[in-house]
């Protein structure tokens, strides 16, 4: 669970990563709620920034600019702040300065899921996921599987298949306090 950051362990921003609808969200916002941290969910911050859903961002500015604002948002996040719950975007990895400052500054928990799974999710996603859209279902299996490499390096991969949201959570604070034990047992007592 370790990274170079100077910044205690129990104070480092978590950040959860993984493939659109694993449930970055969802689990963030349980996660915050239970440590009592503020959450940041960064699809939703360029929401608010743009005043616009990220189909209309992608149809406007194109994907290109979200990235770069995307990118914006997280690296100051990364180097200005502390103790925060991160929710990045599914393709934020993609850029490897992003994946790069993640790692070195905060907890980055991958959320995996297998296919079948998350293929019973796909209706729920599609209209508001522009990199879903007109695309077969082999074409966005295609995605899926390419995505995986981008989401390889991690603190630790939580497999997602049998918990509902709350139980991840759950399951994430055990890891954590197990990592926090573990590493850094004395720190901030003496
Ligand atoms: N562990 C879970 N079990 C079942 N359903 C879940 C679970 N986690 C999330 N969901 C559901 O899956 C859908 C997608 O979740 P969410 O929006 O949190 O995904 P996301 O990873 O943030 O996606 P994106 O990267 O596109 O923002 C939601 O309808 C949510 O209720
Ligand atoms: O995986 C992706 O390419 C994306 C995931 C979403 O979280 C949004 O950031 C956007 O829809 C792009
Ligand atoms: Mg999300």
């Amino acid at each position: 669970m370790q990274n170079n950051s100077e910044i205690p362990l129990k104070e480092q921003n978590i950040v959860l990563i993984g493939f659109m609808g694993v449930g970055k969200t969802t689990i963030g916002s349980h996660l915050a709620r239970k440590l009592y941290r503020d959450f940041v969910d960064i699809d939703q911050e360029i929401e608010q920034e743009y005043n616009m859903p990220t189909t209309e961002i992608f149809k406007t500015y194109g994907e290109k600019r979200f990235r770069e604002i995307e990118k914006e948002h997280i690296l100051k996040l990364c180097s200005n702040t502390r103790l925060k719950i991160i929710s990045v975007g599914g393709g934020a990895f993609l850029q490897e300065e992003v994946k790069q400052a993640c790692l070195a500054s905060s907890i980055v928990f991958f959320l995996d899921l297998n296919w079948d799974s998350w293929k019973d999710r796909l209706k729920m996603l599609i209209d508001t996921r522009p990199n879903l859209q007109n695309k077969t279902l082999e074409e966005i299996e295609e995605l899926f599987r390419s995505r995986q490499d981008i989401y390889a390096l991690n603190h630790s991969k939580i497999d997602t298949d049998q918990l509902d949201a709350e139980e991840v959570a759950d399951y994430i604070i055990q890891t954590l306090k197990l990592g926090w034990e573990l590493y850094e047992p004395t720190r901030g007592l003496n």
